[in-house]
């Protein structure tokens, strides 16, 4: 689909082409919380995470993570793609709290069709793509990184990665959990998800939600190595197997979409979910104080 077809599906409140582009134009100009760098010559693009103070997955981010993978998909000379925080310390804080408490159900559902529209497409990217996770790795960070085709994480027991949602009191929806489980197999996701667990680097390792574990200075380059290697297999045969691999939890969530965002919409608009996300947004408010 073209940017701006891409741009309207993404920003229903937009009447005209005119409006969808004003409006995308003008979230480019006030900032770039997405940064792409491209080594044309390697064929690897790195797209590295800029939304301050804790990349939260806000609805701005979102899209202008779907505009630059569109971006990149339509340029045929890059194979490869390396997600990273431009500042370690945090990966993803995740999905933005802030777009789903405190805010209306039009607004619910247009930022829920943002989220599956960005997981669909990273999750059937037809780049080779590594995560390097270079920070604190929560919820939808957490399955940001397990789309890619290879997670590669910081050896630093300050960062963790899991899928926290259930500490939150909220429930991952059942494409995050099927994400999961397509990551690190039925009974361990059985008790990660249950528990929201986040794993520090040794056990993400142990547990598979992580591929390898470095040095936190030997991270990107660990991330360049690990793309090296795929990039020496054929694209058309590594890309046939991935889509083979995934295409029946992509059709999984493609034939229940709508239902999703109903689902999602009628959850968090629920007073005890909205308190819930409160008292937590409450608590990492005390944390820092
Ligand atoms: C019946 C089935 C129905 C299905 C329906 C589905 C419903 C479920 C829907 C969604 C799934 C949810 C997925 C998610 O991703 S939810 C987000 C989960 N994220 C977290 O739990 C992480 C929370 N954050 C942290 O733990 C920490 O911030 C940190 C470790 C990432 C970084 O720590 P630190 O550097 O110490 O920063 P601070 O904690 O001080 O935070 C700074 C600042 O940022 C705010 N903030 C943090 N995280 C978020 C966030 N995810 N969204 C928005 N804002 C965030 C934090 O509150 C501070 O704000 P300030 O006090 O105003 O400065």
């Amino acid at each position: 689909m073209a940017l701006a077809s891409r741009a309207r599906a993404l920003l229903p409140g937009a009447r005209s082409w005119g409006a969808v582009l004003a409006r995308v134009t003008a979230q480019r100009a006030m900032s770039h919380r997405v940064v792409v760098e491209t080594d044309a010559a390697a064929g690897v693009a790195v797209m590295k995470f800029r939304n301050p103070p804790v990349n939260s997955l806000s609805l701005e981010m979102v899209t202008e993570l779907v505009i630059n993978l569109e971006k990149l998909e339509n340029d045929k000379t890059v194979r490869g793609l390396i997600f990273t925080s431009e500042s370690p310390g945090v990966f993803s804080s995740g999905l933005n709290l802030l777009d789903m408490y405190g805010r209306n159900p039009a607004h619910y559902a247009e930022y829920w069709k943002a989220v599956q529209e960005l997981w669909l497409r990273l999750y059937q990217c037809p780049m080779v793509t590594v995560a390097t996770i270079n920070g604190a790795c929560p919820a939808g960070g957490c399955l940001i990184s397990m789309t890619c085709d290879y997670r590669v994480m910081a050896d630093n027991p300050k960062y963790t990665i899991g899928l926290n949602e259930t500490q939150l009191g909220i429930v991952a929806p059942f494409w995050f959990k099927d994400t999961l489980v397509n990551t690190i197999g039925y009974r361990a996701s059985e008790i990660s998800l249950q528990l929201g667990l986040l794993y520090p680097p040794a056990e993400a390792l142990r547990v598979g939600i992580v591929d390898k574990v470095v040095p936190e200075d030997q991270v990107h380059s660990a991330a360049l190595a690990v793309m090296a290697q795929w990039l020496a297999i054929p694209d058309h045969a590594r890309q046939l197997t991935k889509a083979m691999l995934r295409k029946p939890t992509v059709d999984n969530l493609v034939r229940q979409r709508d239902a999703d965002i109903q689902q999602f919409v009628s959850f968090i608009s629920r007073d005890s979910i909205q308190k819930g996300l409160q008292m937590y947004l409450q608590m990492l408010k005390q944390k820092k104080a």
